[in-house]
């Protein structure tokens, strides 16, 4: 799926990221943790393509970077929910129209769905319990709605990729964990996806996040199973503070010691 070798990137003259390594194998699910300014925002847009590697190699999807064409075709088999996303889009548009610009991979609907492409977005929009208010405009949803129609939007094309960046940002504590009871659900059902996850948040990391990472100025600090990445000793380090760190119904708490 991914496969960065030695990568970094320089932005105004600093080194954003520096000598990235990390592969990811198809259907293998990873969390990317870091905290504000870590690089992950940057690492994002380098996997779809927005950012080129000042150096090192880049393949994502089988594309390498500099070499071969990325274009749209790369676009859609990369589902990406972000906040910055989110904010492109029509208000008024309906929830339903905005699950089916995700077949188009655009912003608005400019072309007329086929059958396929509206039994698609209904089937989504019922997966993830957003059928009832499909027809709402999108500005009259709460955020955990907006989040929900967002990953419907994504899955349209079935990507093979399925980025979400802090998916949680903003919802209380009963809307973050429906919305990821949803991403657990994609995550069983949709075996040929790889998720990348990523979040400020230890206790967001879900056991179908078999693998994790964490980011640190832009660097990688640690990365492999998540059970062996996540030990008190490399969160204490990470972190730069002592934590405690448990396990409750398989999700990790930390908390400052
Ligand atoms: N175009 C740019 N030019 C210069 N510096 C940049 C640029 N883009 C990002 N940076 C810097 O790179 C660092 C990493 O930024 P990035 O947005 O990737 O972090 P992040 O981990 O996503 O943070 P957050 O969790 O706060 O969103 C930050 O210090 C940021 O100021």
């Amino acid at each position: 799926m991914l496969d960065l070798n030695d990568v970094g990137l320089l932005r105004n003259g600093d080194w954003i990221l520096k000598n990235i390594n990390w592969e990811v194998e198809k259907g293998e699910n990873w969390a990317l943790l870091g905290l504000n300014g870590a690089g992950k925002t940057a690492l994002l847009h380098l996997l779809c393509g927005y950012y080129f590697p000042t150096e090192g190699e880049a393949t994502v999807l089988g594309r390498r970077f500099g070499k071969d064409r990325l274009g749209e075709e790369l676009r859609q088999q990369i589902g990406v929910v972000s906040s910055t996303i989110q904010s492109r889009f029509y208000e008024s548009d309906s929830a339903y129209q905005i699950v089916l610009s995700g077949a188009f991979a655009s912003i608005g609907l400019y072309e007329a769905p086929t059958d396929e492409m509206r039994r698609k977005a209904q089937q989504l929009l019922k997966d993830l319990g957003c059928f009832h208010f499909a027809n709402r405009n999108f500005y009259t949803l709460s955020q955990g709605e907006k989040q929900r129609v967002m990953i419907a939007r994504a899955l349209m094309t079935d990507p093979s990729l399925l980025i979400l960046d802090e998916p949680t940002n903003g919802l209380d504590f009963l809307a973050r964990e429906q919305l990821l009871e949803i991403i657990k659900q994609v995550a069983q059902q949709s075996k040929q996806v790889s998720i990348i996850y990523v979040t400020h948040h230890v206790e967001e990391i879900l056991t179908c996040f078999q693998h994790t990472l964490l980011l640190k100025e832009g660097e990688v600090y640690a990365k492999g199973e998540t059970r062996n990445v996540m030990t008190e000793a490399t969160l204490t380090n990470f972190f730069g503070i002592p934590v405690s760190l448990g396990w409750v119904n398989d999700r990790p708490t930390l908390t400052k010691r």
